[in-house]
């Protein structure tokens, strides 16, 4: 039996259904599990609860002391974890190496971050002192998307402990093989039993941790699907604490650029890094009308077909590797047809030529035509739309017609044209002359709309991991110089 699950501080195998992870770039199944049963995850919230008090009266010292032990055997392991990510996501492990990256810089930066927006203050009083300090939550479940499955339950998971928090951490059923042999990390590092545990399992086993009274609060990274089902779980628990980073339906805009290469350049780092599969990723790219705009698209086209697309191992190694699954590749290809039979014009056409596998080239489809008709949905994959517009304001308009609000870029030379697309474009993260992905773990990270519930993640974490406790303070009872009037003592 395949022990999957960590609880408690122990290995065990799952008592539900089972589960499997598959390889979409070879199309083999390389881990096998079953899912947690309720009376396990009862028992990971047990250990969670009981391991609570130990965990958060220790000093952050000590506390940080064994996570850092965590980040040292992530560097002892970085191709090894690398390796496993790109198995298990397809993506190449050029890009997988960079993901293993960002989980160690989070532990410095989560430190930072801790002391910065949620260290203790002290402050002179009239009579005594005024303190603020923070405290966790208590237990906390962590849920974490497939795209980025060791870099962003690790950016709930870290600030999380160094705040005091224990935690029960599901991650993505697509990517389980990920979580265990990050989870083993922590427990090399002699994370105190109880303190994080691992539960794999489906949609059933998310609702069942969701719903569960033992959770002071979830952190949730996924589709704003869910995080709406999520949010809709919490509603009669105002004191439990809900961080909601989801998707967008991001805009890029692109207005007067002389380096057309360099534009191209940003616009694919944007639309296809990761095969599509970012939070961040550009889904519309707005091009000026006129003949500019015309060799930029032409330009675009050229590189889009020109893009490598193949496996994470390959010597040579592609820019875009497997989406998640054949069935992630199978929907970006009806997104498409569907696009297109609403009258879109695919200019470069998304292909998915081996229907086992999640190989999914780069599509761009023209939507100027439909866009009153465009469904304002994130399609989570390398397809995209692009708007021909003929003036500045109304392309910023168009932009800011989605429910999301995740990023937003603007492709310009001029700083003014900058300065007016800032102070109009709605989004939580908001660039010039750069990618809209590759957003850093030092500044905060989250959207508004359907994009988020206003907890920033990466170095605004720690807001969501503690709350603040203010205390006036006098080392002993003591009558005040000055009695109230009316009162005699
Ligand atoms: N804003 C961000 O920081 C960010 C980062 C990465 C990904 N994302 C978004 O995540 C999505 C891709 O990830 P995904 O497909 O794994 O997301 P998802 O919403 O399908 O799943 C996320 C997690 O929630 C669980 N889950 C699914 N349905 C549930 C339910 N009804 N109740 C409880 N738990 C449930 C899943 O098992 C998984 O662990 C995209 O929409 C992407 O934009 C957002
Ligand atoms: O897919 C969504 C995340 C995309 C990624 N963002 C970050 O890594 C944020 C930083 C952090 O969480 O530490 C990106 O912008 O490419």
């Amino acid at each position: 039996m395949l022990h999957t699950h960590y609880i408690n501080g122990e290995w065990v195998a799952g008592e539900g259904h089972p589960l499997a992870s598959i390889d979409p770039a070879k199309n083999v199944t390389i881990w096998e599990g079953k899912s947690a049963s309720p009376a396990q995850i009862d028992t990971a919230l047990s250990a969670a609860r009981e391991a609570l008090t130990g965990w958060s009266m220790k000093t952050v010292e000590e506390r940080l002391a064994i996570i850092k032990v965590y980040g040292e055997k992530l560097a002892d392991n970085k191709e090894h974890l690398a390796k496993v990510i790109a198995q298990e996501t397809g993506k190449p492990e050029w890009e997988t190496a960079t993901e293993v990256g960002a989980m160690m810089g989070k532990i410095g930066i989560s430190e930072k971050a801790y002391f910065e927006r949620t260290g203790n203050v002290e402050n002179p009083m009239p009579v005594g002192k005024a303190f603020i300090r923070h405290k966790p939550h208590g237990v906390v479940a962590v849920f974490g998307p497939y795209n980025f499955p060791g870099h962003l339950p690790n950016g709930h998971i870290i600030p999380a402990l160094i705040a005091g928090n224990t935690v029960v951490f599901k991650p993505s059923d697509l990517t389980p093989m990920v979580a265990q042999e990050m989870v083993k990390l922590w427990d090399a590092a002699g994370l105190p039993a109880g303190v994080l545990n691992l539960v794999q399992g489906e949609v059933e086993t998310g609702k069942a941790l969701a719903s569960h009274n033992e959770i002071d609060g979830l952190f949730f990274t996924g589709s704003s699907r869910t995080g709406k089902i999520l949010h809709e779980q919490f509603a009669g628990h105002p004191g439990k604490i809900l961080a909601l980073e989801m998707g967008g339906n991001n805009p890029l805009i692109v207005k007067d650029v002389n380096d057309i290469d360099a534009a191209v350049h940003d616009i694919v780092q944007s639309a296809f890094i990761t095969s599509g599969q970012r939070c961040t990723c550009a889904r519309r790219l707005f091009l000026p009308l006129g003949e500019r705009g015309d060799a930029i698209l032409a330009r675009l086209i050229d590189v889009t077909k020109a893009i490598k697309v193949g496996d994470y191992d390959a010597k040579e190694q592609p820019f875009m590797g497997a989406m998640i699954s054949s069935a992630a590749a199978a929907g970006m290809v009806s997104a498409q047809n569907q696009l297109e039979a609403l009258g879109a014009n695919v200019l470069v056409r998304l292909e998915q030529s081996d229907k086992s596998k999640g190989f999914a080239t780069p599509g761009i489809i023209d939507v100027t035509d439909i866009l009153k008709d465009l469904p304002d949905e994130e399609h989570f994959g390398p397809l995209l739309k692009v708007i021909r517009y003929s003036d500045f304001d109304t392309a910023i308009k168009q932009a800011n017609n989605t429910s999301f609000g995740l990023s937003a870029g603007l492709l310009a030379d001029n700083e003014d044209d900058y300065k007016y697309f800032f102070a109009r474009i709605r989004a939580g993260i908001v660039n010039w002359n750069r990618p809209i992905t590759g957003a850093s773990s030092a500044a905060p990270f989250g959207g508004i709309g359907d994009s988020g519930n206003h907890r920033a993640s990466a170095f605004y974490a720690a807001d969501y991991c503690a709350y603040p406790v203010s205390s006036v303070e006098l080392d002993k009872v003591t009558l005040p110089g000055k009695l109230s009037p009316g009162l005699s003592l």
